[in-house]
């Protein structure tokens, strides 16, 4: 069984007066358990969309999305981790990392090991007591990170969450986030702009068409684990899935720019 199942899923926005929107287009895929996919595809193919999809937060005009739930997972199904800031400003970095199982009623014993475990997981254990806009971008990201692993989910759902942070701060991120997967590994769809992020980070790579979105190839990353995410790159197998990636994506990319 298939972690998640996505089966032909099409979605259509109404955009008033008639005028419709169509954002994805008969897509169908499959994400194993544990696995880490990442889904890129050209601004406006429908990326975020899909995620939303598979979140709840959207609902499809056709096609269903499946997710096999473990019978003995005590957490969420899904956790989400944005591109724009979306912790609570009025709660410390440790409130925020612990709000979802505060919610969902954990115990205060294990919730303060979650928090304490995930906040120092991710270097912020001097700042927990930290206000958002105390904290670097970075650290609010890592904040993001830290507080959707915590949630204990099956399945994590990350939309271009280091996309407005700077290139060392970003590997940064992501070697602490593939360091993370790889301890509690979780199902990981992750959205990105960034070609070197989806081969650094993923297990396979969807590239989806320019919109309405379609699955245009599902590229495997073969490359060996645990990764380094920079002395990956002067892998051989790296520059080949890059080019790949590259020519997959750039008619779509010069037809939208
Ligand atoms: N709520 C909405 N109402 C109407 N149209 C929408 C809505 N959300 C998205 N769209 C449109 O659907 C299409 C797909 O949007 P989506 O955000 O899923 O694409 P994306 O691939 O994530 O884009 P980007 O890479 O630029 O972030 C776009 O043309 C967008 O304008």
């Amino acid at each position: 069984m298939h972690k998640i199942d996505i089966q032909r899923l099409s979605k259509v926005y109404q955009l008033g007066r008639g005028r419709t929107m169509q954002a994805l287009d008969d897509v169908s895929l499959s994400i194993e358990d544990g696995e880490f996919v990442s889904v890129i595809g050209a601004s406006g193919c429908g990326k975020t969309t899909l995620l939303r999809i598979i979140g709840g937060f959207e609902q499809a005009d056709a096609g269903c999305v499946q997710i096999s739930r473990d019978p003995k997972a005590s957490g969420l199904a899904t956790s989400t981790v944005f591109q724009e800031e979306s912790l609570f400003p009025w709660l410390t970095a440790e409130q925020n990392v612990g709000y979802g199982s505060r919610i969902r009623g954990v115990p205060a014993e294990r919730r303060k090991a979650l928090v304490d475990y995930f906040i120092g997981k991710v270097g912020l254990t001097a700042f927990r007591g930290s206000y958002p806009n105390q904290l670097s971008g970075g650290m609010r990201q890592r904040v993001s990170v830290a507080r959707a692993f915590a949630n204990e989910p099956e399945i994590l759902l990350m939309d271009e969450p280091f996309g407005a942070l700077d290139e060392q701060t970003r590997l940064v991120l992501q070697e602490e986030l593939l360091k993370l997967w790889s301890e509690h590994r979780r199902t990981v769809v992750f959205v990105t702009h960034n070609l070197d992020e989806s081969i650094t980070l993923s297990d396979r790579i969807v590239v989806l068409s320019a919109r309405p979105g379609r699955v245009r190839a599902v590229i495997p990353v073969d490359l060996p684990r645990p990764r380094n995410v920079v002395a990956l790159r002067s892998d051989p197998r790296y520059a080949e899935i890059y080019q790949q990636l590259w020519d997959l994506l750039q008619t779509d990319i010069h037809a939208t720019a």
